[in-house]
C-alpha cells in the first residue's frame, strides 16, 4: 500500500502523463480520465463546496462526486423527459478514457422532488426539482476496488486543466485516509423546536384522510411531518455519515451538500435499480417498531405479516408496481407474501420485486413511471396527488423524491429519499410519514412516525 503522500504523488503524475491522451480541443461534449485509486475508503471525504455521496455498507458500493463539469435542471410534469433528452445528448458526446483499465465510468446523480410542481411557500428549497448532475471530480468503488474520474467539458486548455486538478487531487486524496473522524466530541443535546404539524394537526389530516377513505375518494394516503431540531452544535457531516453507516449497513446513506446545507439520508427503499434488460424495485409499507427484548422483537414482527391493515397497505404498493411494469414488462417477479425488513429503528413488511423490461427502457423512464409509488402518495395516485398538494402543511422538497447514480447509458440505480434531515449549521429538519388506509388509527400512526424520525435523530446525537 503507497503512503498517502505516495499516492497523491502518484496520481498527480499519473495525470500529468495521461492528461494528452483526452482530446481537449474538440468543441462540445464531455471527456473524463479514469485513474486507479489505489486504496478506497467506505465513505467519501468531506470538502467544501458542492458534493454528493452514494454508499451502501452491506453492498461496498461507494459514488461521491465533487464539484460541477455540468448540470442541468427541470421541472414541472416533464422534468423527466426533459433531463432524459439531455443526458442522451450528453452521452452522445462524452468521452471516457479509462486509462488504468479499471473498468468504471463516469457517472451523473440524478435526482428530483416529492413534486414536480413548486410550492407556494416562503421557504427555499436548497436543491432544485429535478436535478442531473456530473460532478468535476469523483470517487467510484466497488469492495475495495476503486477509481478517480476526473471530467471536463470541452473545449479545455491542457496546462489549467493540469493545474486545477492537481490541486482537487491534493485536496481530495490525502484526505480519504482521514473519513471517519478521530475526535469523539461526545453525544450532541437536541432541542425539539416545532413539529408541523403538531400532534393535534396531524390527528385533524388523519381523520381527514380516512373520511376521504371511508367516501371512497382514496385508498390509501401517505401523510407526512417535519421536525425541527437545534443541536447544542453545528452537526458534523463526516460524524453523522459514519453513524449512519454504523447504524444502517443495510441502508443506502446519501449526501448531497449544495448553497451550504446538507440533505442527509439512510434509505431503505430503492426506487429502481436497471442493468441491461434487469431491473430491482422494492415494495416496502407496512411498519412496526423493535422491542429490546427478542421474544417482542420477535411478535411485533410476527402480528406485522400477519396484520390485515398492514397487508392491506402494502398490497396496495405492489399493486400499484405491477400495473405500472405492467406496460414495460412481460416478466415480472413478485415474491407471494412480503419479508420482514428489520432495521435497527423499525420493521417493515418488504416485497422485493424483478422484471426484465423492453428495450429502451431506462432510468428516467423507470422513475416516470413508477414515482411515486403508494408507499409514499397513496392510491390512486392522481387523487393523492392533489389531496396531498391541497392538505398536506409542510412543503416535502426531496423527502419522498428520489436521488441516485445515472451511467452514461441511461441505466443507473434511484433510492426513495425516506429517513432524512435537511441540515444547515445546528439546525435540521427531519422527515417522517405513514400510509393511512381504513382502520388506521392517528395516534398509532404518529408513534409510527416517531419510530422513523429516531433513525436521523439517534444518529444526529453522535454528529
Ligand atoms: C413514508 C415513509 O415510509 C414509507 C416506507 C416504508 C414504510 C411505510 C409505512 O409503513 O407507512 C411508508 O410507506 C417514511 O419513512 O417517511
Amino acid at each position: 500500500m503507497l503512503a498517502p503522500t505516495e499516492t497523491h504523488e502518484y496520481l498527480k503524475q499519473r495525470l500529468a502523463e495521461t492528461i494528452g491522451l483526452l482530446p481537449l480541443d474538440d468543441d462540445q461534449g464531455l471527456v473524463s480520465l479514469i485513474l486507479e485509486l489505489p486504496d478506497f475508503p467506505r465513505l467519501a471525504p468531506t470538502l467544501a463546496g458542492p458534493q454528493f455521496q452514494f454508499a451502501h455498507g452491506d453492498h461496498r458500493t461507494l459514488h461521491a462526486g465533487y464539484g460541477v463539469a455540468a448540470e442541468w435542471q427541470a421541472m414541472g410534469p416533464m422534468r423527466f423527459h426533459q433531463l432524459r433528452a439531455t443526458a442522451q445528448a450528453a452521452r452522445a458526446s462524452w468521452t471516457q478514457l479509462d486509462v488504468d483499465d479499471t473498468g468504471h465510468r463516469g457517472f451523473a446523480l440524478l435526482g428530483f422532488a416529492a413534486s414536480p410542481m413548486e410550492l407556494e411557500t416562503d421557504e427555499r428549497d436548497h436543491l432544485p426539482n429535478a436535478l442531473l448532475w456530473v460532478p468535476e471530480v469523483a470517487l467510484r468503488g466497488h469492495h475495495d476496488r476503486g477509481a478517480l474520474i476526473l471530467t471536463t467539458t470541452l473545449p479545455a486548455s491542457a496546462a489549467a486543466l493540469l493545474a486545477r486538478w492537481q490541486g482537487w487531487i491534493e485536496r481530495l486524496v490525502p484526505a480519504l485516509r482521514q473519513v471517519e473522524p478521530t475526535a469523539d466530541p461526545g453525544p450532541i443535546r437536541l432541542r425539539r423546536d416545532q413539529n408541523q404539524p403538531e400532534i393535534v394537526g396531524w390527528e385533524h389530516l388523519v381523520e381527514s384522510a380516512l373520511k376521504q377513505i371511508a367516501e371512497g375518494k382514496l385508498d390509501k394516503v401517505v401523510i407526512s411531518r417535519r421536525l425541527r431540531v437545534t443541536g447544542a452544535r453545528p452537526f458534523d457531516r463526516a460524524r453523522l455519515m459514519t453513524t449512519l453507516g454504523r447504524l444502517f449497513p443495510s441502508c443506502q446513506l446519501v449526501s448531497i451538500s449544495r448553497n451550504e446545507t446538507h440533505f442527509v439520508a439512510a434509505t431503505p427503499e430503492r426506487l429502481v435499480a436497471c442493468s441491461g434488460d434487469r431491473i430491482e424495485v422494492d415494495a416496502i409499507a407496512g411498519t412496526v417498531a423493535r422491542a429490546a427484548h427478542p421474544h417482542r422483537d420477535a411478535a411485533l414482527g410476527e402480528a406485522l405479516l400477519n396484520s390485515v391493515k398492514d397487508r392491506r397497505e402494502h398490497d396496495l404498493v405492489i399493486d400499484a408496481i405491477r400495473a405500472a411494469l405492467t406496460t414495460c414488462s412481460d416478466q415480472i417477479e413478485i415474491p407471494e407474501v412480503p419479508v420482514l425488513m428489520r432495521l435497527k429503528n423499525a420493521q417493515h413488511l418488504w416485497s422485493p420485486i424483478r422484471a426484465r423490461v423492453a428495450p429502451g427502457m431506462d432510468v428516467f423512464r423507470l422513475a416516470e413511471l413508477l414515482h411515486p409509488t403508494p408507499a409514499t402518495n397513496g392510491e390512486p395516485r392522481n387523487a393523492a396527488s392533489s389531496w396531498l398538494r391541497r392538505t398536506e402543511p409542510i412543503n416535502r422538497g426531496w423527502y419522498t423524491g428520489a436521488a441516485g447514480i445515472v451511467e452514461p447509458d441511461l441505466t443507473g440505480d434511484l433510492w426513495v429519499m425516506l429517513r432524512c434531515a435537511q441540515i444547515c449549521r445546528d439546525r435540521a429538519d427531519l422527515f417522517a410519514g405513514a400510509g393511512i388506509v381504513a382502520g388506521s388509527d392517528p395516534l398509532c400512526e404518529w408513534q409510527e412516525t416517531e419510530d422513523k424520525l429516531g433513525a436521523m435523530l439517534t444518529a444526529l446525537q453522535f454528529a
